[in-house]
């Protein structure tokens, strides 16, 4: 097993366990817990999976448990009332612990319950997809959708701690691993060459499903996760970088129907738009951004957007993205293939050119 560490001020720092058989270690969550009452919170396609294991790690506790329709389009404050109706009917107090079981959409509303529940009880994050591994469950990041924003109510809360149990990546389907990838080239694009250039070498073992290069893959994308938000937990500066190709991939999600393209799909054409706006600025040459769309087409994921949408459609959503000041739609860009910018202003007519030249 791979202990990391989020390092945070005032004794908020916590562990990452990275490894396999880890749901089979209880102390490792139980070192974590200060009180008998524990609520577990999870979906209808994972808790038949994997939630007996955990209660039965957690046999000296009043486990009880929230289970939530699987998808996207359920990641709403509708949903997310179904866990505060739990907490109260089952009488939790200040002191109980939250775990979130699940990928990206259980991890991000079973802390944001948490962080809002009698103002805030303890949470624990064990992560189920690749994409939850190495992005969602580590930072603190937390919310719901609205209809007209992705993420749009939310909190900065953090867990007690994250386990990340590679073994159950085994039931993950291949669409999902995929969609995980676009978060992990993510790092490679904005931070860190080198591990670009091992991805490139190896997508095909990891869609293969190598234990060792899965492995290795998920800690070095916790690692560079975790120095982000250990510089700047908040988002006033470097943090805003992990956004590359969000604010056109949250268009894209939001546009679409939550849930027709996967986080991590969207996320993928939005770098690659990204890359084509920063290639516009003169930052990338047409080499780059070839590379970059030729990582993302080996990982199996789309590059281009869907095209029943329209130019003012998504400049519309672009403009709520919470990057933005003063109404400027701001986008983090490409100074090079492996170094992002901080959030640029982008210039309105210019963004409408890039656009329609993919939808018209
Ligand atoms: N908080 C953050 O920093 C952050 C970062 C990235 C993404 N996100 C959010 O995460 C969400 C996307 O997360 P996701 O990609 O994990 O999607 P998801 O949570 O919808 O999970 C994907 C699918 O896989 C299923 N699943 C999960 N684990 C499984 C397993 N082990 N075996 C079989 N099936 C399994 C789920 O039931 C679901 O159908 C989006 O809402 C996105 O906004 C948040
Ligand atoms: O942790 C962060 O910071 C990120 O931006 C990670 C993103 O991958 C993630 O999708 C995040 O939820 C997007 O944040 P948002 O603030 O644009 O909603
Ligand atoms: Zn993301």
């Amino acid at each position: 097993m791979k202990e990391l560490q989020v390092a945070l001020n005032n004794d908020r720092s916590y562990p990452i366990y990275i490894g396999a058989g880890l749901l089979a270690q209880p102390e490792l969550l139980t070192k974590h817990i200060r009180a008998k009452q524990v609520l577990i919170v999870s979906n209808e396609t994972i808790a038949p999976l994997y939630l007996a294991k955990l209660q039965i790690a957690l046999g000296d506790y009043q486990v009880e448990t929230a289970i939530l329709p699987d998808g996207e389009q359920y990641k709403t404050l509708q949903y997310l009332e179904k866990v505060f109706d739990q907490l109260l009917a089952k009488k939790f107090s200040r002191n109980s612990t939250l775990i979130a079981l699940g990928g990206g959409v259980i991890g991000d509303m079973g802390g944001f319950a948490a962080a809002c529940y009698q103002r805030g009880i303890a949470f624990i994050q064990i992560p189920t997809t690749l994409l939850a591994q190495v992005d969602s469950s580590v930072g603190g990041k937390t919310g719901v959708n609205h209809p007209l924003g992705k993420n749009m109510i939310g909190a900065f809360y953090q867990p007690q701690c994250v386990i990340a149990d590679a073994d159950v990546l085994d039931t993950l389907d291949d669409r999902q691993l995929s969609a995980g990838l676009a978060e992990v080239i993510k790092y490679g694009l904005i931070r860190d060459p080198d591990f670009l250039q091992w991805l490139e070498a190896n997508i095909p073992k990891l869609l293969a499903r190598d234990k060792d290069a899965l492995a290795y893959a998920i800690e070095r994308s916790c690692i560079n996760k975790a120095e982000v938000v250990g510089e700047d937990e908040f988002e006033s500066g470097v943090r805003a970088t992990l956004n590359l190709g969000h604010t056109f991939g949250h268009a894209i999600e939001t546009g679409s129907g939550y849930g027709h393209y996967l986080h991590g799909e969207a996320v993928a054409i939005g770098t690659c738009f990204a890359a084509d706006l920063s290639r516009r600025l003169g930052w990338l040459n047409d080499a780059d951004v070839k590379r970059i769309i030729d990582v993302f087409q080996a990982a199996k994921l789309p590059v281009t957007p869907p095209t029943e949408m329209t130019t003012e459609q998504y400049v519309d959503l672009m403009a709520v993205d919470k990057k933005n000041v003063d109404g400027k739609i701001r986008v983090i860009l490409l100074e090079a293939v492996g170094k992002a910018s901080l959030p640029v202003n982008v210039d309105l007519a210019q963004l409408q050119a890039t656009l329609n030249g993919y939808v018209g």
